[in-house]
């Protein structure tokens, strides 16, 4: 059976496509001395890591973004963002290691937050606060475990976990009395740091370094979703993931596997002849629920979703892993996902900008 390769909702025909840019774009009305005749047109001021900029402001995208009347301008972390663009839309991903020499990330996402309130006509994607709960692996899961997601098509929830503030010691006795089931993955605490553990017996995570996040490992056949969001769009891809551990290979095994950054290592398993069991994409009517139900209560507009289905199950999966603002360069066709959401995003607020005046 040949699975489909990726599914898109809420993807735009270039009918629609072509009628929103013949119709004039939105956003505030600014004029650009590089042009020869003032045009309407979205400026959205980046904050990105070189890395981030590489991968995410590629030519390709760049090009289609100025065709569509969308100009990116780098935003001086040094001056005071009043005197910058004006923006339309401000895009940033907040973190220490984002912030300039000359700022601290706290002092960086104060700016942004100040900038923000004082400026309501400015869209900064995303606030910074909403940013800040997916950092942090136990606030991250707890919306989607609040969500307690079911319907017709599938059940949705988090690994059972627990965290591990300090006091490595007390980690076999805490495990024992949540009852954790092993093999167990241990997780750093704070997002940004992708090392991780899987531990066959709860002795050998008193190695560890806390804090740290104790998650049970579900078998899920090796593969893995990952659910890219952009607004109101979704793309799902499939990825190669940890194997499954048998019952017999954890009665035989002991200690614990380091292994530095899972993720980034694994590959697109979207050309692989798998499964249908284990490969076949979370179901779409499942997908733009819960995606809806995330935006809202993370208050987020970018972030993937890793997700697994749990081996065996018809349709139960797991939601291991929150990001934001990901590797959308890794996203098939994400530079016309990106600018329609730009677009519909400024002519959003155009209009509300206009209904509200007196
Ligand atoms: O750079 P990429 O493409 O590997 O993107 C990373 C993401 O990969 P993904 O798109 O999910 O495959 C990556 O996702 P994972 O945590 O690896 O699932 C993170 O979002 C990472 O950001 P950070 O290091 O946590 O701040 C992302 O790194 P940054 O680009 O934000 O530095
Ligand atoms: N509870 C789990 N059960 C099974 N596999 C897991 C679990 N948690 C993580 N993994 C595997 O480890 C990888 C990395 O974990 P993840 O939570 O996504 O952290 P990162 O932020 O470093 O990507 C996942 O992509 C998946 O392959
Ligand atoms: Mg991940
Ligand atoms: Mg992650």
């Amino acid at each position: 059976m040949r699975l489909m390769q990726e599914e898109m909702i809420g993807y735009k025909s270039e009918e629609e496509e072509r009628e929103m840019e013949s119709s004039g774009r939105c956003g505030s009305i600014v004029e650009l001395g590089f042009q020869e005749k003032s045009a309407k047109v979205v400026v959205v001021g980046y904050a990105l890591t070189s890395k981030k900029i590489k991968s995410f402001l590629k030519p390709k995208f760049e090009g289609l973004a100025r065709k569509k009347g969308i100009f990116f301008v780098a935003i001086d972390q040094t001056r005071p963002l009043s005197d910058q663009g004006p923006f339309d839309i401000v895009l940033h991903k907040v973190s220490a290691a984002y912030s300039s020499i000359l700022l601290s990330g706290k002092e960086w996402q104060q700016i942004l937050e100040d900038y923000r309130l004082t400026h309501p006509e400015v869209t900064v994607l995303d606030p910074p606060d909403a940013i800040q709960h997916v950092h942090n692996r136990q606030s991250m899961l707890q919306d989607v475990a609040d969500l307690d997601f079911s319907d017709a098509y599938g059940t949705v929830g988090v690994p059972k976990q627990l965290v591990i503030e300090k006091d490595p010691s007390s980690i076999s006795n805490a495990v024992k009395k949540a009852g954790l089931a092993l093999p167990l993955v241990a997780k750093p605490l704070v997002a940004k740091s992708h090392e991780l553990s899987l531990a066959f017996d709860v002795y050998s995570l008193e190695k560890l370094e806390p804090p740290l996040v104790l998650q049970e490992f579900v078998n899920h056949g090796g593969v893995l979703f990952k659910v890219y969001i952009v607004g109101d769009a979704i793309k799902v891809v499939r990825r190669f993931s940890l194997p499954d551990v048998s019952k017999r290979e954890l009665s035989r095994s002991a200690g614990v596997y380091r292994f530095p950054r899972v993720s980034s290592a694994s590959q697109s398993a979207d050309d692989a002849d798998l499964d249908p069991c284990i490969g076949e994409l979370p179901p779409r009517a499942l997908l733009e629920r819960l995606a809806r139900e995330l935006r809202r209560r993370l208050g987020l507009h970018l972030f993937n979703l890793d997700m697994i289905r749990e081996h065996g199950t018809k349709n139960r999966f797991y939601v291991i892993d929150i990001n934001y603002f990901p590797g959308y360069g890794k996203m098939p066709e994400y530079e016309h996902i990106f600018t329609d959401f730009l677009l519909n995003l400024a002519k959003s607020k155009y209009k509300k900008r206009s209904t509200s005046v007196p």
